[in-house]
């Protein structure tokens, strides 16, 4: 379980998080939505321990989060980063081992052959193809896949992931959160991640946490989130709202004030 209580971020004495407690449950998705600039990446850092609060905690199993040292949390905490990885001299098979790296020993071996983990994961991305292409000859869709190849090789229990469909197609986009569920659900893993397009959010996450000028404005599911004045109120947009037809899940229509071409030329 993680236990978020009082958080309260400053950067550089401006308050970013002001007193945010909640509690995230083992083997749940959950959206973290919100504005550009809100302090959705910077909450994400702070579960992650990478980042300390100003004041309040973040509690890991009933221990302070930024007291794990690296290679300890990322036994079972794994981030995927906004704009993927670095690595560029690296091959994509030579990336996705280096997930493995908290469950080495100082000379970077594992008790066990690690080729069959490393194996599925590429496989599941669609990487085989590419494991012994450099990291600098690939596309930004798919380095991301390699990311979160890398991240599904460290087997984490806690998922964070920052903006994941960044650089996806809408193909990958669902390919990516489909498989991001399918180990949510078959691992019991905890997954939070930062999304901004509200219709992935509401299909897959189990809980939404709204942030809204340093507080959270809503922690609920999605039926309850996605309403056009809640909406309006966090992003200022005017939405109309649907429901999935197979799903039942809410589905938002952005609400333009400019007509549409169509409307315009009748086309
Ligand atoms: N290192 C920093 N120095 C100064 N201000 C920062 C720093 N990092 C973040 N901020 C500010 O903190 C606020 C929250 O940033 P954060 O990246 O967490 O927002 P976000 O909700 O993830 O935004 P986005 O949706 O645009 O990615 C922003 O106003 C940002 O400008």
């Amino acid at each position: 379980m993680i236990e978020v209580r009082g958080l309260v971020k400053e950067i550089n004495g401006n308050p970013i998080l002001n007193d945010l407690s909640f509690i995230l449950e083992p083997g749940s998705m959950y959206g973290i939505i919100g504005p550009n600039g809100v302090g959705k990446s910077t909450l994400l850092h702070l579960l992650s321990g990478v980042d300390k609060p100003t004041s309040g905690e973040v509690l890991l199993e009933g221990r302070v989060a930024s007291s794990y040292n690296r290679k300890e949390v990322a036994k079972w905490v794994a981030v995927l980063q906004q704009g993927g990885l670095g690595s560029v001299g690296f091959t994509v098979r030579e990336v996705v081992a280096m997930g493995r790296y908290p469950f080495q020993n100082w000379m970077g071996e594992e008790k066990a052959d690690q080729s069959s983990i490393i194996d599925e994961a590429l496989q599941a991305m669609g990487l085989t193809e590419l494991q012994e292409r450099r990291m600098d000859q690939l596309s930004g869709g798919e380095r991301q896949r390699v990311a979160l190849a890398k991240v599904m090789v460290q087997e984490p229990r806690l998922l964070l992931l920052d903006e994941p469909t960044t650089f996806l197609d809408i193909g990958f986009q669902v390919q990516l959160l489909d498989i991001v569920k399918g180990w949510q659900r078959e691992r019991k893993m905890t997954v939070v991640a930062v999304l901004h397009d509200l219709n992935l959010a509401a299909h897959y996450c189990d809980k939404l946490l709204v942030l809204h000028e340093g507080h959270i404005e809503a922690f609920a599911s999605a039926v309850d989130i996605i309403e056009p004045q809640l909406i309006e109120r966090v992003f200022g947009a005017r939405t109309i709202i649907l429901t999935h037809p197979e799903t039942g899940v809410p589905q938002l229509l952005l609400h333009p004030s400019q007509p549409s071409a169509q409307q315009e030329y009748g086309i």
